[in-house]
């Protein structure tokens, strides 16, 4: 009986080797399909680590969380090369701003992401089950992107609460992902909110993953990921009038590094 379950097993597992040696498309699925398990599980143990040791919704569970993701990427064969952790040995609050890729973005985020730090995500994450409930113990701050009214009410309660409770946010000012090897137009809402708590903002890149990951040609393989940790930006004295050309020099230095790491030929970028 035994060996009949384990020949069975050995058959199925030989045949999906088949088909993803045959097919991208069935690799590209079963690999993808793995990550997405993989964060359902792995959310759902968390969350119980969570709420034994720290019993709620806090942002010292993102350590628990922090420590889960990062073992995530030798499941994958994805492997970090990270330069300037030192900028973000900032004191006090920071807004943190980087590209946004994919949903393997936890894996990078989780890499380098420092103590006491939250990001700002879409509101429908909270209904993706565990993972939804990670993120609203981990203290995620959920915004609303049909709403640009209650998207800014948010983002500017963001900037009061970060300065009295010391926190760092990250913020993905894409807005959603895009894995084309550049970056979308800048939205303003991290750079507001860094000029009305007068913090430093802390540019974060990561190279491109089209070499060993893309969506529209199926394309999962191993591959390596060079993340960039620029030094910060200061924003005291900037006002409303300024976030513009704060938002343009990040943008325009972000872009220049992810060219720089992807081994890309630059090109001048307007971020409108
Ligand atoms: C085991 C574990 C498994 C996994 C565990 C994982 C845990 C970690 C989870 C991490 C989750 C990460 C999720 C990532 C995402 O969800 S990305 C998508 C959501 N994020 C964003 O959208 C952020 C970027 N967007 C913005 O900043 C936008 O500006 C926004 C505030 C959302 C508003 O957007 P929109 O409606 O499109 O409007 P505009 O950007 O066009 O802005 C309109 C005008 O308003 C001005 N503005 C914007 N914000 C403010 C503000 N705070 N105060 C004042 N004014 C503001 C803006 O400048 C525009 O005016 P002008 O055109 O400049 O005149
Ligand atoms: C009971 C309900 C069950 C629902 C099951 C849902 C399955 C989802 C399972 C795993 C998904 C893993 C997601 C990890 C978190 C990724 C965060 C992320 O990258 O969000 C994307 C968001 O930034 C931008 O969204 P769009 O690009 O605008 O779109």
């Amino acid at each position: 009986m035994e060996l009949g379950w384990l020949l069975w097993g050995t058959a199925v597992l030989l045949l999906l080797h088949v088909l993803m040696e045959l097919s991208p498309s069935v690799n590209f699925a079963l690999r993808i399909g793995f990550y997405c398990v993989l964060c359902l599980v792995a959310s759902g143990l968390a969350a119980a680590a969570c709420l034994l040791v720290n019993g709620g919704r806090t942002v010292k569970n993102m350590r628990i969380i922090r420590a889960v993701v990062r073992t995530f990427k030798y499941f994958f064969g994805v492997r970090f090369e990270v330069k300037g952790l030192e900028n973000f040995k900032v004191e006090g609050p920071a807004i943190i701003v980087s590209n946004h890729q994919s949903i393997l973005d936890m894996m990078g985020l989780m890499e380098v992401l420092p103590d006491n730090c939250v990001q700002v995500g879409k509101k429908e994450l909270m209904y993706t089950g565990t993972v939804g409930l990670i993120t609203y113990l981990g203290g995620v701050i959920f915004i609303n992107r049909k709403s640009t009214s209650s998207a800014k009410m948010v983002m500017s309660e963001v900037a009061k609460t970060m300065v009295a409770e010391n926190v760092k946010v990250w913020v993905y000012p894409e807005g959603t992902r895009n894995c084309t090897g550049d970056l979308l137009p800048f939205k303003k809402g991290a750079f507001h909110i860094a000029v009305q708590a007068q913090v430093p903002v802390i540019p974060v890149v990561y190279s491109s993953f089209t070499t060993f990951y893309n969506p529209k040609t199926k394309l999962f393989t191993s591959g390596k990921i060079k993340v960039e940790i620029l030094p910060p930006i200061e924003t005291k004295g900037l006002t409303s009038d300024d976030v513009t050309d704060l938002t343009d020099r990040c943008f325009n230095t972000m872009r220049e590094t992810l060219f720089r790491l992807s081994g890309r030929p630059s090109e001048a970028k307007d971020s409108s």
